[in-house]
């Protein structure tokens, strides 16, 4: 299985990229945001709670998320494997997925973080709040915060990913395709061999060789 950790800061690129990497790899994409939107959509007592939290810029609890991962794997054990994207944010919610990744599989196969500066992604953030409908996407104040939680809360997972050489960064600023390219190239190291046939181009390649 090939379980990416897609990471960056609000707006760095990783919904954009996850929707290219789910189509070369095969995998299941698993937006924490996404979902949690999809709670707030549908009412219920989960959406409320984490709604107030969204709106205001800060994280939603460790235990909700990580359940929330933890129901996704259950009713996806077939997949070829998973993006993780706004997932783990806290070092606690990064345990947590190596616990439940090894329930199914060998854990975690590597993160990718996507760097982009402040400014670029306020001005990003505040073009996608214009047809995103994402109040938390609405006004720039919001959108320092966070920026600002990311680098206080959620940057010392890259360290917890480094500890065990599976960190890698790159420049997220520049065209979409390159950026892809420089990801795709990143995953093929940690894609074990056998998995190899998930991918459609390796099975290509392997029938041309
Ligand atoms: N490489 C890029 N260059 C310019 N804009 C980008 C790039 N990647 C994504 N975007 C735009 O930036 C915004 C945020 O991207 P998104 O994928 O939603 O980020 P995230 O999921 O990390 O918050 C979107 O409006 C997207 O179209
Ligand atoms: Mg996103």
């Amino acid at each position: 299985m090939l379980n990416i950790v897609l990471f960056g800061p609000p707006g760095a690129g990783k919904g954009t990229q996850s929707q290219k990497l789910i189509a070369r790899y095969n995998l299941v994409h698993l937006s924490t945001g996404d979902l949690l939107r999809s709670q707030i959509s549908q009412g219920t007592e989960l959406g409320l709670r984490a709604k107030k939290l969204m709106d205001e810029g800060l994280l939603v609890p460790d235990e909700v998320v990580i359940g929330m991962i933890e129901s996704q794997l259950a009713s996806n054990t077939t997949a070829a494997g998973f993006i993780f994207d706004g997932f783990p944010r806290t070092v606690p919610q990064a345990r947590s997925l190596d616990a439940l990744t090894q329930r199914y599989d060998t854990g975690v196969s590597c993160m990718v973080a996507l760097e982009v500066d402040e400014e670029e992604l306020v001005k990003r953030l505040l073009e996608r709040g214009k047809t995103s409908g994402r109040p938390d996407d609405q006004n720039e104040e919001k959108i320092r915060k966070r920026v600002t939680v990311y680098n206080t809360e959620t940057a010392q997972v890259a360290g917890y990913y480094a500890e065990q050489q599976k960190f890698h960064s790159l420049n997220g600023i520049g065209a979409i395709e390159d950026i892809f390219g420089q990801i795709c190239q990143i995953i093929d190291q940690h894609q074990p061999a056998t998995s190899a046939a998930a991918s459609p181009a390796a099975a290509t390649d392997e029938v041309k060789a």
